[in-house]
């Protein structure tokens, strides 16, 4: 594989745009980007947006490149897979699923087998190169396909190996589905100030810049969140009131239970699909 592999992604929504996006704006040259997708208008935006190569044609798409990324969801996968194996047998790309739950496996026997495969799960702050992703490979990847894979998402953001399969489930219940569990606490702050008389757009600003600059903070310091958060605490004042207002509410609880109903869809979905 070249130094800097072209690259088709199959499926062109919310998580390939994201990805796309954020290599873009990384080095990456859109003319070594390939996308297919069944709405040619959708396309003809993405294709207008950022410059890369479109098709409605998965078959075509999946021969263009070194690395073919999985970008459907997990409900069509099969179809996609048993439409362009002929095609992956002849030319042996890389390839690559983000889908939850899937395992490599499963995904290498509607493709007819023997593929070189790296499952990763990724998230949409890929977008503004912020991503954060796990990565397993199979063993039929070489240690030049992980390096290839891993300067994609580390071009986004950070690629993390995990050296087994399962634990993408747990990489899927935190950081994968993650950033919905931010934004939820992002609405529900905006909406707590605007109740007690805050312009709209003044609580949106507020509390973005709080959540980024919170997370910038636990990001450099050597200090633990626990005493970070306490920091923040003066005795008798405002935080220690809304820390025990949380941890009285059961925040604490309502997280871990949370974590487990995504963690435990994720495994529902590899059993599930896996019959299909
Ligand atoms: N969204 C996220 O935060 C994350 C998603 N993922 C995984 O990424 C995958 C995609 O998710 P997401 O981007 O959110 O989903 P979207 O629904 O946004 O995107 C799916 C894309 O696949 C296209 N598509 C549907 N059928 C076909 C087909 N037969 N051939 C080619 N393309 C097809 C859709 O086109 P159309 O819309 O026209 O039907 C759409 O462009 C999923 O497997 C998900 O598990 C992983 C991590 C995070
Ligand atoms: O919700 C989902 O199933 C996908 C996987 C992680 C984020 N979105």
């Amino acid at each position: 594989m070249s130094k800097s592999p072209t690259i088709s992604f199959i499926g062109a929504g919310n998580m390939a745009s994201a990805i796309i996006g954020g290599m873009l704006d990384n080095g990456y040259k859109a003319g070594a980007i390939w996308v297919s997708a069944p709405d040619d208008e959708h396309l003809q935006g993405l294709r207008k947006r950022f410059g890369i190569s479109v098709t409605t044609d998965n078959r075509y798409c999946a021969q263009q490149s070194d690395v073919v990324v999985l970008a459907v969801k997990p409900q069509v996968m099969a179809s996609v897979c048993e439409d362009i194996a002929a095609v992956v047998r002849n030319t042996r790309p890389l390839m690559v699923s983000i889908a939850a739950g899937l395992t490599a496996d499963t995904i290498d026997g509607w493709l007819g087998g023997g593929v070189p495969m790296v499952r990763v799960m990724p998230n949409t702050p890929s977008l503004v190169g912020k991503g954060a992703a796990g990565l397993f490979a199979n063993s039929r990847v070489s240690e030049q396909q992980k390096n290839d894979v891993a300067a994609i998402f580390d071009s986004v953001g950070s690629a993390n190996w995990v050296q087994q399969e399962e634990q993408l489930h747990a990489v899927t219940a935190l950081s994968g589905s993650g950033p919905a569990y931010f934004f939820l606490i992002l609405e529900a702050l905006e909406e707590a100030a605007t109740n007690a008389g805050m312009a709209a757009e003044t609580a949106r600003e507020l509390a973005i810049q709080t959540m980024a600059g919170a997370a910038e903070m636990a990001a450099r310091s050597d200090l633990e969140p626990a005493q970070l958060k306490r920091n923040v605490m003066s005795p008798g004042g405002t935080t220690e009131q809304a820390v025990n207002t949380f941890e009285q509410g059961g925040l604490r609880e309502l997280v871990q239970k949370a974590y487990s109903a995504a963690y435990t869809r994720s495994q529902e979905m590899a059993k599930e699909l896996a019959g299909k």
